[in-house]
């Protein structure tokens, strides 16, 4: 089988198709690692080979394996340049993404992601604000992103809703704006405790809902900007959320969202991107991704203490998305 594995790898780095598939043929096993660390569909991704990448894939060559340092075959394909080998990749990873996405939650349908999030401590300290398994949930780091963020929600003025308080970073951003209401919606009990602490409850045009926004929805009317931004939830809720967004966005209101999906991985979080705009077109939004360069905030110390480096790319995607319905 190894030798196989290594065969196939060669002949997937010259590009040789028809040993590739005389292989597959004789049983070579298509998601085999060689001794680099890397396999049959990272190879032939590296150096551009577009039609063996698509006989691989069709052979069921996994599109999100890793190599050691924690590259896929789309990462290979975009470093190198090589386009059209990336758009296949693309292209499998939003199909297997849209399929495995559909077989969850007909299994899931009322699972509850953070239940324990919401039972934890939480501590807030100089530039972060930590769960008790020192996992970030909202860093310092983040303030430039959450101005660009409230930016763009508050463009044009009005009624705004924020979706999980943190460390206040963005709500802080949209008082700068004068909105005529701001409601903050925020699950967990110490911090909200802190925002009444920190007086978050006088703010005149401030109105805090405490709770999940899942349970909160009947309370909700309707905005002129909307920014979502929990912890402890995954791209599921992300996506369930989206459902209620046709209601509670007025027509040329704007919608925004953290854009942390995948932020371990380059190429995995232009699969995300893709996908949440394929969604969220399809719900009569249009959606623009703003790049703003994050490298130069983010050094080493910056995670000193935090379990998770949750964001590793040298650029941040910041969705703008607009209702264009009318209303009737
Ligand atoms: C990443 S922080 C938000 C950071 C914020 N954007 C800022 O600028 O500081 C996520 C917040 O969402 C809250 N949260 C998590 N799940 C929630 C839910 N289902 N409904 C409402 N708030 C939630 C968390 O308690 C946490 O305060």
């Amino acid at each position: 089988m190894e030798k196989e594995g290594e065969q196939l790898c060669e002949a997937a780095r010259n590009g040789d198709i028809d040993k590739v598939k005389a292989l597959i043929g004789s049983g070579a096993d298509v998601s085999y690692f060689d001794s680099d660390g890397l396999t049959p569909l990272m190879h032939a991704a590296k150096l551009g080979h577009a039609n063996l990448v698509k006989t691989l894939l069709e052979a069921g060559a996994p599109w999100n394996a890793l190599s050691s340092s924690n590259l896929s075959a789309g990462d290979f394909a975009m470093d190198s340049g090589h386009q059209e080998v990336f758009e296949v990749l693309l292209n499998a990873g939003i199909q297997a993404e849209l399929i495995l996405g559909t077989i969850a939650r007909a299994g899931n349908k009322n699972s509850n992601s953070n239940g324990d999030y919401l039972e934890d401590r939480v501590s807030f300290s100089e530039g972060k604000l930590v769960d008790s398994d020192s996992k970030a949930i909202m860093m310092a780091w983040e303030k430039p992103l959450m101005e660009a963020h409230a930016k763009a929600i508050c463009s044009g003025g009005g009624h705004i809703l924020n979706i999980g308080f943190g460390m206040g970073l963005v709500d802080t951003a949209i008082q700068q704006y004068s909105p005529v209401t701001h409601t903050i919606l925020e699950a967990h009990p110490e911090v909200y405790e802190r925002m009444l602490r920190t007086g978050w409850g006088e703010k005149n045009n401030v109105k805090i809902i405490f709770g999940r926004w899942q349970d909160n929805l009947s309370q909700l009317e309707s905005y002129d900007g909307i920014f979502f931004d929990t912890y402890g939830e995954y791209y599921e809720d992300l996506r369930e959320f989206h459902q209620h967004l046709p209601k509670l966005l007025k027509p040329g209101g704007i919608y925004s969202y953290f854009n942390g999906l995948c932020g371990g991985n380059a190429f995995f979080h232009v699969v995300y991107c893709h996908l949440v705009s394929l969604e969220l077109e399809n719900l009569g939004f249009s959606m623009q991704l703003i790049p703003l360069p994050v490298k130069n905030c983010l050094g080493e110390e910056v995670w000193e203490g935090v379990k998770h480096k949750y964001w590793q790319l040298d650029t941040y995607y910041l969705p703008v998305c607009q209702f264009l319905q009318d209303s009737e």
